[in-house]
Order: C-alpha cells, then sequence, then structure tokens
C-alpha cells in the first residue's frame, strides 16, 4: 500500500509517499520558505536505487497553495510516482496540537477534525495550516483514509510535576491549562536512533529540535520527561519567528501601557520575534549572510538563540541527573555547525566536549560529534517526522 505523509511546519511542508509494509520511500520533497521570499519546491523521486530531483521556484504565499503545486509534481510531472489518486491508501497528517485528545495516530473524522479546529487559537502557526491540508487532501484523495498523527503525543508521559504550571487547579480541570510540548514526532524518532546506537535501554538524552520552531526534550529510558514548548508551541527556545520564553509581564505592560490589542500581541510573539525580530531575517542562512556581512543584530541574534540552548541543557542535566547524549536536529540543528559549536562551548563541566572536525564533516547521516574524552556523546540525528507518522499510520490501518 502507499501511504503519502504531509507534514507542514511554520515554515515549510514536507511530504514523503512511503511503499508500506516495505517501508521504502517512493518520493519525498520539501516547499521551503512559504510566505517570504525566495520560496521553492524541491521534488525527488527513487527508482531503481537512483535518485532524481528537480526544483521548482516561484513565490508561494501559503501552505494549501504549496500542497497544490506538490500534487501537480506527483500525479502529472516528468517525475510523476501515481497515475491516479486511487493508488494512495492514507494520507497521514502531521497535526501539531492535539490537546489532550489524542494520543496515537488518529482517524481523522468530522470530529476529529472540530477538534483541531478548536485548538487553532493554542498553535495558530500551525493547527490552520494542519487543517487546511487535511481539506485539500480529503478533496484529492477521496477514496483514501486520512490519518493524523499529533506532535503532543509523545509528550503525554510527562510527570504531573513538569506537565502543571503553578497557577490554581481549576484553570488545569476547566480548561485543560497544562504543558503539552510539540516536535513530540521529531524528538521520538531520534531519540529512537540515538537509543539504537548507545545501544543503551536506560538512557538519559537531550534532544534539540532546531527549525523554524524550536523545543528541547529531556527524554529519559526513551520517554519524554521535560519539553521546553509548553500550553502552546511558543514557549521555551528562540525561534524563526517565535520569542520563546518571556516574562508575562511585558505582555501586561504593553496591554496597559501600549493599548496593544490581543492580535497585536500574538503577532508580537509568535510572528515578529524569534530570529527575525533581533536579526532580520526568520531564516538562519539569511542571519548567516548578515553576519559574514557583521551585521550587529545579526550577531545578537545568534548569542541569545545558543545561550538558550545552553540554558535548558544546564536544566534538563539537572532533571535527567546526567546525561549519556544530546542530539542536534532539524534545519538548523543538522545544517549549522556553526550553532552546534557556540551551543557545545564550555560545557565541558557538564561532560560535553565538541569535536571540531567532526562537527564541520557531518554529511547528512547520524554521526557522533564529540571528542575522544567526552562523557557525553554529541549525536547529529536527520529527523524524519515523515517516516515516524507513516510507520505509525500503518500500525493504525493493519
Ligand atoms: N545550510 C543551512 N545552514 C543553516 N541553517 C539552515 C540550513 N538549511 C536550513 N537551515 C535552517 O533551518 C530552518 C528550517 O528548519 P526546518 O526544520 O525545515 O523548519 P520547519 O520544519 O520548522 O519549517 C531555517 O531557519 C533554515 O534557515
Ligand atoms: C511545533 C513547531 O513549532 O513546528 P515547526 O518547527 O515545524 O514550525
Ligand atoms: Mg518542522
Amino acid at each position: 500500500m502507499n501511504i503519502l505523509v504531509i507534514n507542514s511546519g511554520s515554515s515549510s511542508l514536507k511530504y514523503q509517499l512511503f511503499k508500506m509494509p516495505e517501508k521504502a520511500p517512493v518520493c519525498s520533497g520539501l516547499v521551503e520558505r512559504i510566505g517570504i521570499e525566495g520560496s521553492f519546491i524541491k521534488h525527488t523521486v527513487y527508482r531503481n536505487g537512483e535518485k532524481h530531483s528537480i526544483e521548482e521556484s516561484g513565490f508561494i504565499a501559503n501552505h494549501g497553495e504549496g500542497l497544490k503545486q506538490v500534487l501537480t509534481l506527483l500525479t502529472q510531472s516528468e517525475y510523476a510516482v501515481i497515475n491516479s489518486p486511487d493508488d494512495i491508501t492514507a494520507v497521514g497528517h502531521r497535526v501539531v496540537h492535539g490537546g489532550e485528545h489524542f494520543t496515537g495516530a488518529t482517524l481523522i473524522t468530522d470530529e476529529v477534525k472540530k477538534q483541531i479546529k478548536k485548538l487553532f487559537s493554542l498553535a495558530p502557526l500551525h493547527n490552520p495550516v494542519n487543517y487546511k491540508c487535511i481539506e485539500v487532501a480529503e478533496q484529492t484523495f477521496v477514496n483514501a483514509k486520512q490519518i493524523a498523527v499529533f506532535d503532543t503525543a509523545f509528550h503525554q508521559t510527562l510527570p504531573e510535576k513538569a506537565y502543571r504550571y503553578a497557577i490554581p487547579e481549576w484553570y488545569y480541570k476547566k480548561h485543560s491549562i497544562r504543558v503539552y510540548g510539540f516536535h513530540g514526532t521529531s524528538h521520538k524518532y531520534v531519540s529512537e536512533q540515538a537509543i539504537k546506537w548507545l545501544n543503551q535501554e536506560n538512557s538519559k538524552i537531550i534532544s534539540i529540535h532546531l527549525g523554524n520552531g524550536c523545543s528541547m526534550a529531556a527524554i529519559k529510558d526513551g520517554k519524554s520527561i521535560d519539553t521546553s514548548m509548553g500550553f502552546g508551541p511558543l514557549s521555551g527556545l528562540m525561534m524563526g519567528t517565535r520569542s520563546g520564553d518571556i516574562d508575562p509581564s511585558v505582555i501586561f505592560h504593553l496591554m496597559e501601557h501600549s493599548g496593544y490589542t490581543l492580535d497585536q500581541l500574538s503577532t508580537l510573539v509568535n510572528k515578529q520575534s524569534g530570529l527575525l525580530g533581533v536579526g532580520g531575517s526568520s531564516d538562519m542562512r539569511d542571519i548567516r549572510k548578515l553576519l559574514s556581512e557583521g551585521n550587529a543584530a545579526a550577531i545578537l541574534a545568534l548569542k541569545l538563540y545558543a545561550y538558550r540552548i545552553k540554558k535548558f541543557i544546564g536544566a534538563y542535566a539537572a532533571v535527567l541527573n546526567g546525561i549519556d547524549a544530546i542530539i542536534f536536529t532539524a534545519g538548523v540543528g543538522e545544517n549549522d555547525s556553526n550553532m552546534r559549536e557556540a551551543v557545545c562551548t564550555e560545557l565541558d563541566y557538564l561532560g560535553i566536549e565538541l569535536d571540531p572536525d567532526q562537527n564541520i564533516a557531518y554529511k547528512g547521516e547520524l554521526k557522533e560529534i564529540n571528542s575522544a574524552s567526552s562523557k557525553v556523546k554529541i549525536l547529529v540525528i536527520p529527523t524524519n517526522e515523515e517516516y515516524e507518522i507513516a510507520h505509525q499510520c500503518y500500525g493504525l490501518l493493519d
């Protein structure tokens, strides 16, 4: 059977088609820089052990538009991989916020769509886009099963002391206000790879997912026990356009003294902050270019970004009472060796020592980049949320 997976992130749309149960990728691709200048699509097909890619550029305003172009590539291009929409048995969708309702892969019904919609305001950069992709897929693949896999699911193992906020219980009981955590599919996938690599069931791992959205997870014996994002995908690390942790007093101050509305405040912390707000672009590649021109704002943005990650490594070393491995993953984590170096500098007290040559030598497959004397393994592991989603969808259908 063919399972198509659609992973819409805040700045990108990734997709992969898998032949199951062989777990063989038939094609994969990504639409990048959605909504900003320089959008492009890269579509790759795998045939007879060889890879063939095509790239298309041209501004793509939103994820719905991106997905429609992807569907044309899948069905009508030189590198088409299906003859008819009926060749797809199931479409697996990454859905970012599942609230307390969903813990595993879930068949999408009208009721499930209603719940995803209810959570729009908690994940404003994601759930509306995930919903749109479900609608486009339902219209295109009318006979396929549509399945959701939630970012929040992996973090359902958080202990109460980690998932409860220090506010009256009523807000948890009545309004479900608690830490949910995100990027769970990615943290799960890379930590399982790390556990296999370490060959150690009982392990203390810190997973650092640095994409457009960024989060970290403390993972003990394969289970998430703490994570940096919270009620929504906004707290914790500095991100592409999101502020990460910010004292709520700032919000009260802007409301009281500058008359900011709810919308303006949400736009500020979700869309105008992070790398964009401090450094001038939401895209790390642009920030690196600005840095090479000596741009002071870009220098500051990079310092803040690395410093926040370092602080969470310290916190999670304490929470786990030790560390066996830290993992760098996602767009920045996998591709930006300078950021990995900035994060790992002066962490020898915790037993974290980078090997600069190994760090630079990373080429897209799981790699150890620590020095020989480092007590902690430093791993770069390419995430594969699409694979994990396909695997979970297959489990549900089977
Ligand atoms: N070669 C690279 N060097 C530095 N950053 C990179 C590189 N390639 C991609 N990135 C960064 O990765 C981020 C996007 O990561 P990704 O995981 O694709 O995001 P998301 O899934 O959240 O949309 C962007 O900030 C982008 O600049
Ligand atoms: C949850 C989240 O921030 O996802 P992404 O990094 O894909 O935007
Ligand atoms: Mg992502």
